[in-house]
Protein backbone atom coordinates (compact mmCIF):
# COMPACT_ATOMS: atom_id res chain seq x y z
CA UNK A 1 0.00 0.00 0.00
CA UNK A 2 1.30 3.40 -0.70
CA UNK A 3 -0.44 6.32 1.20
CA UNK A 4 -2.04 4.62 4.29
CA UNK A 5 -4.19 6.76 6.63
CA UNK A 6 -5.39 4.93 9.82
CA UNK A 7 -8.16 5.76 12.34
CA UNK A 8 -6.94 9.46 11.48
CA UNK A 9 -7.70 12.43 13.83
CA UNK A 10 -6.93 15.98 13.50
CA UNK A 11 -7.49 18.32 15.88
CA UNK A 12 -6.90 22.43 15.98
CA UNK A 13 -5.79 23.89 18.87
CA UNK A 14 -8.60 25.68 21.26
CA UNK A 15 -11.33 23.63 19.43
CA UNK A 16 -13.39 20.95 21.07
CA UNK A 17 -14.22 18.87 18.14
CA UNK A 18 -11.70 17.17 15.96
CA UNK A 19 -11.88 18.45 12.40
CA UNK A 20 -10.86 14.99 10.92
CA UNK A 21 -12.09 11.56 12.86
CA UNK A 22 -11.44 8.21 12.64
CA UNK A 23 -10.68 8.77 8.78
CA UNK A 24 -9.30 5.35 7.52
CA UNK A 25 -8.15 5.61 3.75
CA UNK A 26 -5.66 3.53 1.16
CA UNK A 27 -4.12 4.06 -2.07
CA UNK A 28 -2.20 2.24 -4.55
CA UNK A 29 0.94 3.35 -6.39
CA UNK A 30 -0.15 5.36 -9.55
CA UNK A 31 -4.13 5.72 -7.96
CA UNK A 32 -5.48 9.03 -7.89
CA UNK A 33 -7.96 9.57 -4.74
CA UNK A 34 -9.90 12.53 -4.48
CA UNK A 35 -11.87 13.62 -1.59
CA UNK A 36 -15.10 15.50 -1.78
CA UNK A 37 -18.05 16.91 0.70
CA UNK A 38 -19.48 20.32 1.69
CA UNK A 39 -17.41 23.17 2.84
CA UNK A 40 -15.73 22.67 6.52
CA UNK A 41 -15.91 18.67 6.41
CA UNK A 42 -12.43 17.92 6.82
CA UNK A 43 -11.13 17.90 3.56
CA UNK A 44 -8.50 20.32 3.23
CA UNK A 45 -7.40 19.23 6.64
CA UNK A 46 -6.75 15.88 5.92
CA UNK A 47 -4.60 16.90 2.94
CA UNK A 48 -2.40 18.78 5.40
CA UNK A 49 -2.19 16.52 7.75
CA UNK A 50 -0.72 13.80 4.78
CA UNK A 51 1.61 16.92 3.50
CA UNK A 52 2.56 17.21 7.16
CA UNK A 53 0.95 20.67 7.71
CA UNK A 54 -1.20 19.85 10.79
CA UNK A 55 -0.35 17.45 13.42
CA UNK A 56 -1.89 14.14 13.92
CA UNK A 57 -3.61 14.07 17.47
CA UNK A 58 -4.36 10.34 16.59
CA UNK A 59 -3.95 7.75 14.01
CA UNK A 60 -1.36 6.97 11.39
CA UNK A 61 -0.46 8.23 8.14
CA UNK A 62 2.05 5.72 6.37
CA UNK A 63 3.28 6.19 3.03
CA UNK A 64 4.94 3.51 1.51
CA UNK A 65 5.11 1.58 4.80
CA UNK A 66 6.64 4.29 6.74
CA UNK A 67 4.88 6.22 9.75
CA UNK A 68 5.23 9.50 8.92
CA UNK A 69 2.75 11.17 10.67
CA UNK A 70 1.00 9.98 14.64
CA UNK A 71 0.55 11.57 17.77
CA UNK A 72 4.33 11.39 18.76
CA UNK A 73 5.95 11.43 15.29
CA UNK A 74 5.35 14.39 12.60
CA UNK A 75 7.97 14.17 9.55
CA UNK A 76 8.44 17.27 8.27
CA UNK A 77 6.54 18.10 4.85
CA UNK A 78 10.15 18.32 2.75
CA UNK A 79 11.30 15.18 4.22
CA UNK A 80 8.04 13.59 2.76
CA UNK A 81 8.37 14.13 -1.08
CA UNK A 82 5.42 15.34 -1.60
CA UNK A 83 4.39 17.84 -3.95
CA UNK A 84 1.99 20.24 -3.61
CA UNK A 85 -0.70 22.36 -5.86
CA UNK A 86 -3.09 24.80 -4.42
CA UNK A 87 -5.80 26.94 -5.55
CA UNK A 88 -4.30 30.09 -6.12
CA UNK A 89 -1.49 29.03 -8.46
CA UNK A 90 0.93 30.83 -6.88
CA UNK A 91 3.62 30.93 -9.28
CA UNK A 92 6.35 33.82 -9.18
CA UNK A 93 5.17 36.47 -10.81
CA UNK A 94 8.82 37.72 -12.11
CA UNK A 95 10.08 34.20 -13.02
CA UNK A 96 9.12 32.84 -16.56
CA UNK A 97 7.60 29.58 -16.56
CA UNK A 98 10.93 27.64 -17.13
CA UNK A 99 12.52 29.15 -13.68
CA UNK A 100 8.79 28.77 -12.19
CA UNK A 101 8.62 24.63 -12.62
CA UNK A 102 12.95 24.66 -12.16
CA UNK A 103 12.08 26.37 -8.65
CA UNK A 104 11.00 23.02 -7.00
CA UNK A 105 14.77 21.36 -8.50
CA UNK A 106 17.12 23.83 -6.80
CA UNK A 107 16.01 21.97 -3.56
CA UNK A 108 16.03 18.26 -4.45
CA UNK A 109 19.18 16.35 -3.18
CA UNK A 110 21.29 15.27 -4.88
CA UNK A 111 20.73 18.52 -6.58
CA UNK A 112 20.53 18.01 -10.24
CA UNK A 113 23.02 19.88 -12.58
CA UNK A 114 22.14 22.94 -14.56
CA UNK A 115 21.61 20.73 -17.54
CA UNK A 116 19.72 18.21 -15.87
CA UNK A 117 17.20 20.64 -14.06
CA UNK A 118 16.73 22.27 -18.25
CA UNK A 119 15.74 18.39 -19.19
CA UNK A 120 13.51 17.84 -16.77
CA UNK A 121 11.89 21.47 -17.01
CA UNK A 122 11.62 20.65 -20.80
CA UNK A 123 9.86 16.89 -20.23
CA UNK A 124 7.28 17.99 -17.65
CA UNK A 125 6.42 21.06 -19.60
CA UNK A 126 5.86 19.28 -22.50
CA UNK A 127 3.97 16.32 -20.31
CA UNK A 128 1.43 19.00 -19.25
CA UNK A 129 1.50 20.35 -23.13
CA UNK A 130 3.12 23.63 -22.56
CA UNK A 131 6.34 23.10 -24.79
CA UNK A 132 7.90 26.26 -26.28
CA UNK A 133 6.35 28.17 -23.12
CA UNK A 134 9.69 28.23 -21.72
CA UNK A 135 10.63 32.23 -21.88
CA UNK A 136 6.57 33.46 -21.12
CA UNK A 137 5.92 35.35 -17.89
CA UNK A 138 3.02 33.90 -15.68
CA UNK A 139 1.04 36.85 -16.83
CA UNK A 140 1.42 36.14 -20.23
CA UNK A 141 -0.79 33.05 -20.17
CA UNK A 142 -4.63 31.90 -19.48
CA UNK A 143 -5.78 31.04 -16.22
CA UNK A 144 -5.71 27.15 -17.51
CA UNK A 145 -2.37 27.27 -18.67
CA UNK A 146 -0.77 28.72 -15.00
CA UNK A 147 -2.83 25.68 -13.49
CA UNK A 148 -0.72 23.50 -15.73
CA UNK A 149 2.40 25.12 -15.25
CA UNK A 150 1.80 24.78 -11.27
CA UNK A 151 1.11 20.98 -11.96
CA UNK A 152 4.19 20.82 -13.66
CA UNK A 153 6.14 22.65 -10.95
CA UNK A 154 4.77 20.22 -8.39
CA UNK A 155 6.06 17.35 -10.98
CA UNK A 156 9.29 18.28 -11.55
CA UNK A 157 11.12 16.78 -8.57
CA UNK A 158 9.17 13.53 -8.51
CA UNK A 159 7.33 13.88 -5.46
CA UNK A 160 6.23 10.45 -3.80
CA UNK A 161 2.56 11.99 -3.20
CA UNK A 162 0.77 14.56 -5.08
CA UNK A 163 -1.64 16.31 -2.94
CA UNK A 164 -3.94 18.91 -5.23
CA UNK A 165 -6.43 21.20 -3.01
CA UNK A 166 -9.32 22.50 -5.73
CA UNK A 167 -6.80 23.33 -8.40
CA UNK A 168 -9.09 24.38 -10.59
CA UNK A 169 -11.69 26.62 -8.01
CA UNK A 170 -10.60 30.06 -9.64
CA UNK A 171 -11.33 28.62 -13.37
CA UNK A 172 -14.34 28.65 -15.28
CA UNK A 173 -16.86 25.79 -15.22
CA UNK A 174 -16.04 24.77 -19.01
CA UNK A 175 -12.31 25.37 -18.33
CA UNK A 176 -12.36 23.38 -14.94
CA UNK A 177 -14.31 20.01 -16.92
CA UNK A 178 -11.73 20.15 -19.62
CA UNK A 179 -8.75 20.30 -17.20
CA UNK A 180 -10.07 17.57 -14.98
CA UNK A 181 -9.68 15.00 -17.62
CA UNK A 182 -6.30 16.46 -18.67
CA UNK A 183 -4.41 16.03 -15.25
CA UNK A 184 -5.89 12.37 -15.01
CA UNK A 185 -4.07 11.86 -17.88
CA UNK A 186 -0.73 13.98 -16.94
CA UNK A 187 -1.37 12.21 -13.76
CA UNK A 188 -1.64 8.67 -15.19
CA UNK A 189 1.10 9.37 -17.84
CA UNK A 190 3.81 10.41 -14.94
CA UNK A 191 2.39 8.11 -13.01
CA UNK A 192 1.79 9.66 -9.84
CA UNK A 193 0.08 8.81 -7.00
CA UNK A 194 -2.40 11.60 -6.58
CA UNK A 195 -5.19 12.83 -3.75
CA UNK A 196 -7.02 15.45 -4.96
CA UNK A 197 -9.30 18.08 -2.80
CA UNK A 198 -12.61 19.36 -4.30
CA UNK A 199 -16.27 20.09 -3.76
CA UNK A 200 -17.62 19.79 -7.66
CA UNK A 201 -18.79 16.03 -7.89
CA UNK A 202 -18.39 16.07 -11.78
CA UNK A 203 -14.95 16.85 -11.17
CA UNK A 204 -14.05 13.80 -8.24
CA UNK A 205 -15.90 11.54 -11.17
CA UNK A 206 -13.49 12.60 -14.09
CA UNK A 207 -10.57 12.20 -11.85
CA UNK A 208 -10.51 9.90 -9.25
CA UNK A 209 -10.02 6.21 -9.17
CA UNK A 210 -11.47 6.56 -5.34
CA UNK A 211 -13.45 8.90 -4.17
CA UNK A 212 -14.17 9.78 -0.48
CA UNK A 213 -17.01 11.70 0.64
CA UNK A 214 -16.25 13.57 4.49
CA UNK A 215 -18.99 15.22 6.23
CA UNK A 216 -18.20 16.63 9.53
CA UNK A 217 -15.19 15.32 9.47
CA UNK A 218 -15.62 11.38 9.12
CA UNK A 219 -15.17 9.43 6.15
CA UNK A 220 -18.72 7.92 4.96
CA UNK A 221 -17.49 5.41 2.27
CA UNK A 222 -14.02 5.34 0.02
CA UNK A 223 -14.83 3.67 -3.30
CA UNK A 224 -15.31 4.56 -7.00
CA UNK A 225 -17.76 6.23 -8.89
CA UNK A 226 -19.77 3.92 -9.46
CA UNK A 227 -20.12 2.31 -6.19
CA UNK A 228 -20.59 5.40 -4.76
CA UNK A 229 -23.63 6.30 -7.21
CA UNK A 230 -24.79 2.95 -6.93
CA UNK A 231 -24.42 1.58 -3.87
CA UNK A 232 -23.83 4.47 -1.47
CA UNK A 233 -22.78 3.25 2.48
CA UNK A 234 -24.81 6.13 4.59
CA UNK A 235 -27.79 8.35 3.62
CA UNK A 236 -25.64 11.10 3.43
CA UNK A 237 -23.61 9.58 0.33
CA UNK A 238 -26.87 8.63 -1.19
CA UNK A 239 -28.16 12.48 -0.62
CA UNK A 240 -25.01 14.31 -1.94
CA UNK A 241 -23.97 12.10 -5.16
CA UNK A 242 -26.41 12.64 -7.69
CA UNK A 243 -30.26 13.46 -7.88
CA UNK A 244 -32.50 11.85 -5.65
CA UNK A 245 -34.98 11.18 -3.28
CA UNK A 246 -36.17 8.71 -0.66
CA UNK A 247 -39.66 7.69 -0.42
CA UNK A 248 -41.09 5.05 2.29
CA UNK A 249 -40.68 1.23 1.44
CA UNK A 250 -41.22 -1.65 3.59
CA UNK A 251 -38.83 -4.70 2.85
CA UNK A 252 -39.92 -8.34 3.06
CA UNK A 253 -38.58 -11.40 2.01
CA UNK A 254 -40.65 -14.14 -0.58
CA UNK A 255 -38.89 -17.54 -1.79
CA UNK A 256 -35.44 -16.27 -0.80
CA UNK A 257 -36.13 -13.17 -3.01
CA UNK A 258 -35.80 -9.90 -1.43
CA UNK A 259 -39.28 -7.78 -2.32
CA UNK A 260 -39.61 -4.09 -1.78
CA UNK A 261 -42.95 -2.26 -1.69
CA UNK A 262 -42.61 1.22 -2.97
CA UNK A 263 -44.91 4.16 -3.78
CA UNK A 264 -44.23 2.80 -7.75
CA UNK A 265 -45.43 -0.20 -6.59
CA UNK A 266 -43.52 -3.76 -6.21
CA UNK A 267 -39.24 -3.64 -6.50
CA UNK A 268 -36.89 -6.31 -6.28
CA UNK A 269 -32.81 -6.99 -5.34
CA UNK A 270 -30.94 -10.39 -6.33
CA UNK A 271 -28.85 -9.58 -4.23
CA UNK A 272 -30.03 -9.52 -1.08
CA UNK A 273 -26.82 -8.90 1.14
CA UNK A 274 -27.31 -5.46 0.64
CA UNK A 275 -30.82 -5.99 3.33
CA UNK A 276 -28.81 -7.79 5.97
CA UNK A 277 -29.64 -5.12 8.54
CA UNK A 278 -33.17 -4.83 7.66
CA UNK A 279 -35.72 -7.21 9.35
CA UNK A 280 -38.64 -8.07 7.53
CA UNK A 281 -41.23 -5.57 7.49
CA UNK A 282 -39.38 -3.05 8.72
CA UNK A 283 -39.97 0.40 7.50
CA UNK A 284 -37.29 1.61 4.99
CA UNK A 285 -36.47 4.66 3.00
CA UNK A 286 -36.01 3.75 -0.62
CA UNK A 287 -33.34 5.84 -2.72
CA UNK A 288 -35.15 6.91 -6.13
CA UNK A 289 -32.73 8.34 -8.31
CA UNK A 290 -34.06 10.54 -11.38
CA UNK A 291 -32.71 7.75 -13.54
CA UNK A 292 -34.79 5.02 -12.03
CA UNK A 293 -37.64 6.59 -13.20
CA UNK A 294 -39.07 6.20 -16.81
CA UNK A 295 -41.85 7.98 -18.28
CA UNK A 296 -44.06 5.92 -19.22
CA UNK A 297 -47.69 6.72 -20.64
CA UNK A 298 -48.97 2.98 -20.44
CA UNK A 299 -47.41 2.58 -16.76
CA UNK A 300 -50.24 2.59 -14.32
CA UNK A 301 -48.46 5.09 -12.01
CA UNK A 302 -49.38 8.85 -12.75
CA UNK A 303 -47.17 11.41 -11.55
CA UNK A 304 -48.23 14.85 -11.34
CA UNK A 305 -45.30 17.56 -13.18
CA UNK A 306 -43.96 20.18 -10.46
CA UNK A 307 -40.79 21.64 -11.44
CA UNK A 308 -39.21 20.65 -14.82
CA UNK A 309 -35.09 21.69 -15.88
CA UNK A 310 -33.60 21.91 -19.31
CA UNK A 311 -30.53 19.85 -19.33
CA UNK A 312 -29.55 20.03 -23.24
CA UNK A 313 -30.55 15.94 -23.83
CA UNK A 314 -33.03 15.91 -21.23
CA UNK A 315 -35.10 17.53 -18.62
CA UNK A 316 -35.10 16.88 -15.05
CA UNK A 317 -38.81 16.93 -14.07
CA UNK A 318 -39.85 16.95 -10.33
CA UNK A 319 -43.01 14.84 -10.03
CA UNK A 320 -45.80 14.27 -7.40
CA UNK A 321 -47.64 11.16 -6.96
CA UNK A 322 -50.85 10.96 -6.05
CA UNK A 323 -50.23 10.25 -2.62
CA UNK A 324 -48.21 13.35 -2.46
CA UNK A 325 -44.80 11.70 -2.73
CA UNK A 326 -42.28 13.83 -4.35
CA UNK A 327 -39.60 11.96 -7.55
CA UNK A 328 -37.56 13.17 -9.52
CA UNK A 329 -37.46 12.13 -13.08
CA UNK A 330 -34.59 12.47 -15.80
CA UNK A 331 -36.61 12.49 -19.62
CA UNK A 332 -35.61 12.82 -22.97
CA UNK A 333 -35.87 16.40 -24.16
CA UNK A 334 -38.57 15.72 -26.79
CA UNK A 335 -41.20 14.62 -24.56
CA UNK A 336 -42.03 18.19 -23.63
CA UNK A 337 -44.46 18.15 -21.12
CA UNK A 338 -46.06 20.67 -19.38
CA UNK A 339 -46.25 22.05 -15.62
CA UNK A 340 -49.25 20.55 -14.15
CA UNK A 341 -50.13 18.06 -16.09
CA UNK A 342 -49.75 14.12 -15.47
CA UNK A 343 -47.74 11.42 -17.07
CA UNK A 344 -47.45 7.55 -16.64
CA UNK A 345 -44.16 6.97 -14.85
CA UNK A 346 -42.01 3.32 -13.85
CA UNK A 347 -39.39 2.26 -11.92
CA UNK A 348 -36.57 0.60 -13.68
CA UNK A 349 -33.99 0.69 -10.64
CA UNK A 350 -31.23 -1.71 -11.29
CA UNK A 351 -29.92 -1.32 -7.93
CA UNK A 352 -32.48 -1.06 -4.64
CA UNK A 353 -30.96 1.08 -1.54
CA UNK A 354 -32.51 1.03 1.18
CA UNK A 355 -32.30 3.04 4.50
CA UNK A 356 -33.20 2.89 7.98
CA UNK A 357 -36.71 4.87 8.00
CA UNK A 358 -36.71 8.41 9.62
CA UNK A 359 -38.40 8.99 12.73
N1 LIG B 1 -6.57 26.78 11.39
C1 LIG B 1 -7.74 26.35 11.90
N2 LIG B 1 -8.03 26.55 13.20
C2 LIG B 1 -9.20 26.10 13.73
N3 LIG B 1 -10.14 25.46 13.03
C3 LIG B 1 -9.91 25.23 11.72
C4 LIG B 1 -8.70 25.68 11.08
N4 LIG B 1 -8.75 25.32 9.78
C5 LIG B 1 -9.94 24.71 9.60
N5 LIG B 1 -10.63 24.65 10.77
C6 LIG B 1 -11.95 24.01 10.97
O1 LIG B 1 -11.84 22.64 10.67
C7 LIG B 1 -12.98 22.16 9.96
C8 LIG B 1 -12.55 21.56 8.64
O2 LIG B 1 -12.04 22.58 7.80
P1 LIG B 1 -11.40 22.27 6.37
O3 LIG B 1 -10.77 23.53 5.87
O4 LIG B 1 -10.55 21.07 6.47
O5 LIG B 1 -12.71 21.94 5.52
P2 LIG B 1 -12.89 21.76 3.94
O6 LIG B 1 -13.73 20.55 3.76
O7 LIG B 1 -11.58 21.77 3.26
O8 LIG B 1 -13.75 23.05 3.58
P3 LIG B 1 -13.78 23.93 2.22
O9 LIG B 1 -14.41 23.08 1.17
O10 LIG B 1 -14.66 25.08 2.62
O11 LIG B 1 -12.38 24.34 1.90
C9 LIG B 1 -13.91 23.36 9.83
O12 LIG B 1 -14.86 23.28 10.85
C10 LIG B 1 -13.00 24.55 10.00
O13 LIG B 1 -13.72 25.63 10.58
Amino acid sequence: MFLEVQDLDVRYAGTQASAVRGVSLQLNAGDIGVLIGPSGCGKTTLLRAVAGLEQVHAGAIRLQGRVVGSAGLQLPPEERRIGMVFQDYALFPHLTVARNVGFGLEYTKPRPSGAERQDRVREVLALVGLEGYEGRYPHELSGGQQQRVALARALAPRPQLLLLDEPFSNLDVDLRERLAHEVRTILKAAQATALFVTHDQLEAFAIGDHIGVMHEGQLHQWADAYTLYHRPATRFVADFIGHGVFAPATVSEVNGRVVVQTPLGELSEVNSSHFASARPGEGRDILLRADDIVHDDSAPVKAQILRKAFRGAEFLYTLRLANGQTVLAHVPSHHDHKIGEWIGIRPEVDHVVTFPARD
